[in-house]
């Protein structure tokens, strides 16, 4: 799987509500980032080292005077720009003092830095409007994962696991036995995982929040934006209705799209962002509460499977076999456009 990280891309740094007039540290491909809002509401994002001796400026004492930040060992404050503004006990303030900023971009409720030694240019994140649409009611979370972000891109394009990993929650046998297409836009580098289910049971996770009493028809569309942004379109409606019609309405359906957003921290830690968006029951706080405990109970199913998972591969010497067949054709796609978007060849591993 891939360990390598696609640098000149943007990557989810925090949810918009995470990211105030306290200092946040956030570490994404080994870059320690401190992230905070200036007085008229900009999210801004910099290094988070000061360059007299090192101290994080996310950590107290460090703390933000206006739209500046002080460093909380000797005093070096800084603009929203990175620029040093004050060093102790002198005036001269050296040219050299300043940090690093990232481009920031405000989206869909995540705030995206940019990470590379480019500049992003008119490139913008990928987009995931239904978390901040009115036509859907979200709830949202992030875990914290002790593992590289590949073993997390393998586990979200080859949902089988759900049958195993997620019973009771998400999973039925239907979900591991029911074969999936898969589709490459090579130019626009996007995976395409579809999985659609005639007639399968109706795991907790939908009887709870949808009401529907008996079988369904359940579609799994899966678009993966590497590096970080999976999008899952799921349909859900009672077995026997109509496919959406073709002007893309789809009254008897059911629709959640859940998001997630994969973020590597270091070589063997990452982010996992999730966000859980449905058009029904949108002013049901219920229904709310009842999808958030339940995502995030699948997703620290995910997390206890790849920290694991983690340590296993840790352990194994380097070029361990893997043996791969169908479900796997999603993931080992999404391997080859990351590997190609980290400038590296993909390790090869036949489709059996
Ligand atoms: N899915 C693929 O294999 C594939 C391949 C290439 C391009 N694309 C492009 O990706 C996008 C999505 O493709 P797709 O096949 O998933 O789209 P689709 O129109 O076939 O619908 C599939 C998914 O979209 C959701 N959906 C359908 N009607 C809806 C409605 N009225 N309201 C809310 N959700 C609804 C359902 O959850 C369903 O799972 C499209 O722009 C398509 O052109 C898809
Ligand atoms: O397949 C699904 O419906 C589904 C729902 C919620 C999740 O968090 C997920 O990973 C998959
Ligand atoms: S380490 Fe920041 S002022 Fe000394
Ligand atoms: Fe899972």
């Amino acid at each position: 799987m891939v360990t390598e990280f696609a640098r000149n891309q943007w990557y989810v740094a925090a949810y918009g509500h995470e990211v105030g007039r306290r200092q946040l540290g956030r570490t994404i491909l080994n870059e320690p980032i401190l992230l905070y809002r200036t007085e008229d509401g900009r999210a801004v994002a910099m290094a988070d080292r000061c360059v007299h001796r090192r101290f994080p400026l996310s950590e107290s004492p460090s703390h933000l005077v206006g739209d500046r930040v002080v460093c909380g060992y000797h005093g070096f404050t800084y603009g929203p720009d990175g620029v040093c503004v004050a060093v102790p006990a002198q005036q001269r303030i050296p040219r050299t003092a300043r940090l690093r900023t990232f481009p920031v971009v405000e989206q869909d409720s995540f705030v995206w830095v940019w990470i590379g030694d480019r500049e992003p240019g008119d490139v913008l994140p990928p987009r995931a409007p239904w978390l901040v649409s009115p036509d859907y009611a979200t709830v949202c979370g992030m875990e914290p994962l002790n593992a590289r972000y590949g073993l997390l891109v393998d586990n979200l394009l080859d949902l089988s696991h759900e049958t195993y990993l997620h019973g009771g929650y998400i999973g039925t046998p239907e979900v591991a036995e029911t074969p999936i297409t898969t589709e490459v836009d090579e130019d626009a580098g996007v995976v395409y995982v579809s999985r659609h289910m005639d007639d399968a049971a109706c795991p907790p996770f939908y009887a709870e929040s949808t009401g529907i009493k008996g079988r369904i028809t359940r579609w799994q569309d899966i678009e993966y934006h590497p590096p970080c942004l999976y999008l899952l379109h799921s349909r859900i409606a009672p077995v026997g209705s109509p496919p959406p019609a073709d002007d893309g309405t789809d009254p008897h359906a059911f629709h959640v799209e859940v998001v997630y957003a994969i973020t590597p921290s270091t070589e063997n830690a990452t982010y996992d962002f999730w966000a859980v968006a449905r058009d029904f029951a949108l002013d049901d706080e219920k229904v709310s509460d009842f999808l958030r405990d339940s995502n995030r109970t699948v997703v620290l199913q995910d997390v206890t499977a790849l920290n694991t998972l983690e340590q296993v591969i840790a352990a194994e010497p380097d070029r361990y076999q893997e043996l791969s067949v169908n479900i796997d054709t999603g993931g080992l796609a999404a391997r080859r456009l990351l590997a190609r978007m980290a400038g590296s060849a993909p390790a090869q591993t036949a489709v059996r």
